[in-house]
């Protein structure tokens, strides 16, 4: 009787896309980000958390995590100096698609340009409207009833590119910036790992 042929067997594992995180701050979008990249079925990780600021709370987060981290103040570099460097750290860690997290610096479009199509930031409103700083105080200030967060490609213009979700929050009474911020920051928790994971799926 002759043995059964063998099937092709399993398929090979399709490697996950590598992530650059970029921050300024306490990274809990990073956070939510990395979780989500250790669940079952996660087309990314995150192979490298940069900030602008040495004392970002978030980079001993990454740290803890086992992620590698890079920081650099950019304070006294030109822009696109500063944009050349955090440039070379992502492409020394392999990253193939950059996710900006609460990072607070307008990017140079030297930059932009070489990672277009591969960069992606959440910001805090329903672009768009309140492009920029200051969104929930400019929602509130303006009477409206709901606010919320965006997920959207990076160009060089600023919060201009084409969105990729949202998630709508209700203004309560008597909300403060701060208070709808905090339930807003929920709602970005919840779509920047979702949006990240079909983005990177989408192009593999
Ligand atoms: N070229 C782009 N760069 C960035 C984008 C973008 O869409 N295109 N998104 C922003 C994120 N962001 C809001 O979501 C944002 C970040 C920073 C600023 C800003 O005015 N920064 C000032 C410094 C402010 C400070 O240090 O407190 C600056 O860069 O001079 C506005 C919006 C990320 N970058
Ligand atoms: N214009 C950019 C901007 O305002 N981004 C916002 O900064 C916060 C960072 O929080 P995190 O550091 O805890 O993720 C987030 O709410 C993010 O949407």
């Amino acid at each position: 009787m002759p043995a059964p042929a063998l099937g092709p067997g399993p398929a090979a594992p399709v490697p996950k896309a590598r992530v650059g995180v970029l921050i300024s701050g306490r990274g809990s979008n990073m956070a939510a980000l990395l979780y989500a990249s250790r669940l079952a079925g996660a087309a990314y990780e995150i192979v490298l958390v940069a900030a602008n600021d040495p004392a970002a709370p978030g980079l001993d987060l990454a740290r803890a995590e086992g992620i590698a981290t890079f920081a650099h103040s950019h304070v006294g570099i030109r822009r696109a100096a500063f944009d050349a460097l955090i440039d070379e750290q992502l492409r020394a860690a392999g990253v193939e698609y950059v996710a900006l997290a609460g990072y607070m610096r307008l990017l140079s479009r030297d930059f932009v340009v070489k990672w277009q199509g591969r960069i992606i930031n959440v910001h805090p409103s329903l672009l768009p409207l309140y492009k920029g700083l200051d969104t929930h105080e400019r929602a509130i200030a303006a009477g409206d009833r709901e606010a919320g967060c965006s997920v959207h490609i990076v160009t060089p213009e600023l919060d201009d590119g084409p969105v990729l979700g949202q998630a709508r929050v209700a203004i309560l009474p008597g909300d403060t910036p701060d208070s709808l911020a905090a339930r807003v920051l929920i709602a970005e928790h919840q779509l920047y790992p979702r949006i990240l994971n079909a983005f990177v799926a989408g192009q593999r």
